[in-house]
């Protein structure tokens, strides 16, 4: 975990400037929501240059490979939400709402998210606790399966929704101000049931859903409402499987969807995000991940923690986890795989900053590019965070941004090199300070060839460094290709 903090001496700085500069967003975007016309201009793109990020998305989502179901950023009145959860779960930073995102203010003060009064005073008094139903302790989300826990026995106790007994600052509210809420509340209670997907093998953590039959009954109470704004959406659309990753910001779990069957990842910070400067910076992320890389499906904020959800890898490379790659044709799959990801990312001007085996997944024999966390661009016309500083080279920890795809590419040979050598690389030392210049210690059992290439992608000079596309079109790659036909 220090190994990034160590790193990010400046960041603090950086963010307060960051901060200052860009204030009041939260509330502009909320009016955008609630349909006020003034708000529905998408004019301020350009003067935010993290909406450049929008920008790639949305020309990678005309080539219609995500973002099935767009949304309009303007809302008509009928589309207002005058529910407490409105404001709880705003699903404003999934890239299907681009035009939300785009509307976003930097010069106004900064707001953080409104808390309802309203879900304080709600049905507190009449909840029991119910034993017997699987709250998953770490997860910390888990205050949200504790709500959903409380309230559910007493909703069956009474099969109605006393929403008429809820009150603003002790006011009665009439019933019908807050229908939303009765529909969010009866999802609260209940999440949908977890649809068999007849097309997936492994399926089995359906089993073990806790929810069982009263969540049926439920369900059934209101099929059309499912997934609406219910309190936590993590528990309302997924069934938690189990934890399958630690990162130094996050906690990503292997998670059924209710309604296709499917499994997924997702990943959500641990720390809870109460600035909109904060969440700007976590959906760069989502952004980058939404605008360059297949797998990524939906995120949202939820309790003040950002929620990617994503397509589920086998596991990553983490050298923690794997003791080496056993073969020179493994070693350069991997090399020209991730090559080819960085030379797409790069082509989109985003430089990805945290390359590591850590951050390559695998899946079904498909080496990926995941964690996006520190993507930025190229032009550095956006804040560089640069990644884990066992992998970086002399200029960015000397904060010379001039290069940031060479940075990249130091950094997957340096990935390789440890991937070859199969033990961690150091933080610091001899043997830090001589990667960084160069310096290759012979790696025997692998040809010159590799060898040779793994020394020109850490060359000190980021200049002489081979680019994503040189490493690609490198001769080497056809050996490979040749051995991997016979
Ligand atoms: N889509 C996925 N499929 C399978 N495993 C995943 C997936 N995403 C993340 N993981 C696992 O979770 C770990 C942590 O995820 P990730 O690297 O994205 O978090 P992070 O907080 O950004 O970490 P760090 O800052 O340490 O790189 C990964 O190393 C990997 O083992
Ligand atoms: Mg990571």
């Amino acid at each position: 975990m220090k190994r990034k903090l160590t790193l990010k001496k400046n960041s603090g700085d950086k963010r307060r400037r960051e901060e200052s500069k860009m204030k009041g967003t939260l509330a502009r975007h909320l009016q955008v929501q609630l349909g006020f016309p003034s708000s529905c201009s998408a004019s301020s793109s350009t003067a935010n240059p993290s909406s450049r990020f929008q920008n790639l998305l949305e020309s990678v989502a005309e080539d219609s490979t995500f973002a099935s179901d767009v949304v309009d950023g303007c809302l008509d009145d009928k589309d207002f939400i005058l529910s407490q959860d409105f404001f709880c779960t705003p699903d404003y930073i999934t890239p299907d709402n681009q035009n939300l995102l785009i509307s976003f203010d930097c010069n106004k003060e900064n707001v953080p998210c409104p808390k309802s009064p309203e879900k304080l005073n709600t049905i507190k008094s009449k909840r029991r606790r119910q034993d017997g139903f699987l709250v998953n302790t770490l997860s910390p989300t888990s205050y949200g399966s504790q709500e959903i826990v409380e309230l559910a026995k007493d909703t069956f106790d009474t099969d109605e929704v006393k929403i008429d007994k809820t009150t603003v600052n002790g006011e009665q509210k009439t019933p019908n101000y807050v229908p939303q809420s009765a529909v969010a509340l009866r999802c609260r209670v209940m999440p949908p049931p977890c649809i068999k997907n007849p097309y997936q093998k492994d399926a089995s953590g359906m089993d073990i859903d806790p929810f069982g039959n009263q969540r049926a009954k439920c369900a059934g109470l209101f099929p059309a409402i499912v997934g609406g704004n219910s309190l936590s959406r993590y528990h309302t659309d997924f069934h938690e499987i189990e934890q399958i990753g630690v990162g130094n910001f996050s906690l990503v779990f292997k998670v059924l969807k209710r309604i296709d069957g499917c499994f997924y990842a997702i990943k959500h910070s641990t720390r809870q995000l109460h600035q909109d400067t904060e969440r700007r910076k976590a959906l760069m992320e989502v952004q980058a991940l939404a605008a360059l890389v297949v797998g990524y499906y939906s995120s949202w904020f939820e309790n003040e923690q950002l929620y990617i959800q994503m397509e589920l890898c086998d596991h990553s490379l983490s050298i923690n986890k794997i003791s080496r790659l056993s073969t020179e044709g493994e070693v350069l799959k991997v090399l020209h795989q991730i090559a080819k990801a960085l030379q797409f990312v790069h082509k989109k001007g985003i430089a990805h900053l945290d390359v590591k085996p850590d951050n390559i997944y695998v899946k079904h024999g498909v080496y990926k590019l995941g964690d996006f966390g520190c993507a930025t661009l190229l032009d550095k016309s956006l804040p560089v965070d640069e990644g884990d500083a066992r992998y970086m080279p002399h200029e960015i920890l000397n904060e010379k941004y001039d290069y940031l795809d060479k940075v990249d590419i130091f950094s997957l040979g340096a990935s390789i090199y440890e991937l070859i050598k199969g033990s961690p690389l150091q933080e610091s030392g001899p043997q830090f300070l001589s990667l960084r210049d160069g310096k290759l210690p012979l790696l025997p059992g692998h040809s010159l060839q590799i060898q040779n290439l793994l020394k020109v992608m850490v060359d000190p000079d980021p200049v002489r460094r081979p680019s994503a596309k040189d490493l690609v079109e490198n001769p080497i790659f056809d050996r490979f290709r040749k051995n991997m036909k016979t």
